[in-house]
């Protein structure tokens, strides 16, 4: 039997840590580390970054986006990096962040979260702006497979406040969206241990969130450590209580390290203890 992403994500958290490493080959990266923003460069980057984390971090997102961009063959190198990751005991949410009506969803979700897809994932970012109950054929099909998604909730740029702490007039309870959409995650992890598999996107960049109520028995993905602002010190006070299922994000504040090897690997171990040391891990 297939263990649920959530069981599995807490005993990766445990035993390496809450950090989740993104992989996102941006073109000022490349340039950065002497490489070419082409095919050969993205291949370069992903795979000294794969090398250089995968048996030490213990969650990674790649941003799909970032390899999209080169068309079919920037695929193919992200098809790769999930394999590797993966066989090296790594945990990947693949950020790709969809969201569609409910029958294309599930053309969405075959892609990432059926089993023997070249880009299953064992987690996949999604988008719940059509709507939450769009999002059903992705929650099954994760449950069917052991793997989990990640909605987002209250994400880390400014901009979002406008749709996510909008209040809903139709209803009674008055909640924004932002919370709406938390509290059909925790119905979906009701009752799991030791936690569920369908987590929500938080942004660590947001200050208090006691407003929000952030118990979800699931996990709380929380970019914006690194280059957009937010420190590992910062997460006690943005997540309270909640801080013992937060797996925070960093990209570019690693990536920004290499190419050198050890100074990617010190950089992750770098945030790692802090982190752990902030969240009490
Ligand atoms: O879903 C995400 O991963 C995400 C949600 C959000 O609210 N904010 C956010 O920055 N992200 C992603 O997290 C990563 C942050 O990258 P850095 O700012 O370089 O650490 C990028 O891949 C973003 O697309």
């Amino acid at each position: 039997m297939t263990i649920p992403f959530g069981a599995r994500l807490r005993s990766a958290m445990d035993e390496r840590g809450p950090l989740c490493v993104g992989i996102d080959p941006h073109a000022a990266l490349l340039d950065s580390w002497g490489l070419t923003d082409d095919i050969a460069g993205l291949e370069r980057f992903t795979f000294t970054v794969v090398e250089a984390l995968a048996g030490t971090v213990a969650v990674f997102k790649p941003q799909s986006a970032f390899f999209e961009r080169f068309g079919s063959r920037g695929v193919a190198v992200l098809e790769r990096a999930v394999s590797d990751l993966r066989a090296a005991g790594g945990l990947v949410v693949m950020d790709a962040k969809r969201g569609d009506i409910g029958s294309t969803m599930a053309a969405y979700a075959e892609a990432f979260l059926r089993k023997d897809s070249p880009l299953f994932s064992d987690a996949l970012t999604v988008s719940p702006y059509l709507g939450y109950g769009s999002l059903k054929p992705a929650v099954d099909l994760a449950r069917e497979s052991g793997a989990g998604l990640f909605v987002l909730a209250l994400t880390s740029n400014p901009e979002g406040s406008e749709v996510q702490r909008a209040v809903r007039t139709d209803d009674p309870a008055g909640r924004t969206i932002g919370a709406t959409m938390l509290a059909h995650l925790a119905e979906e992890n009701a009752g799991e241990t030791p936690m569920g598999s369908f987590g929500a996107v938080v942004g660590a960049t947001l200050g208090d969130l006691s407003s929000f109520d952030l118990d979800i028995n699931g996990p709380l993905l929380a970019p914006g450590i690194g280059a957009q602002g937010a420190t590992p010190a910062d997460l006690p006070a943005v997540f309270g209580a909640a801080v013992r299922n937060v797996v925070p994000n960093v990209s570019r504040g690693v990536l920004r390290h290499g190419p050198d090897a050890t100074a990617l690997r010190d950089s992750a171990l770098r945030y790692a203890d802090e982190i752990r040391a902030a969240v009490g891990a």
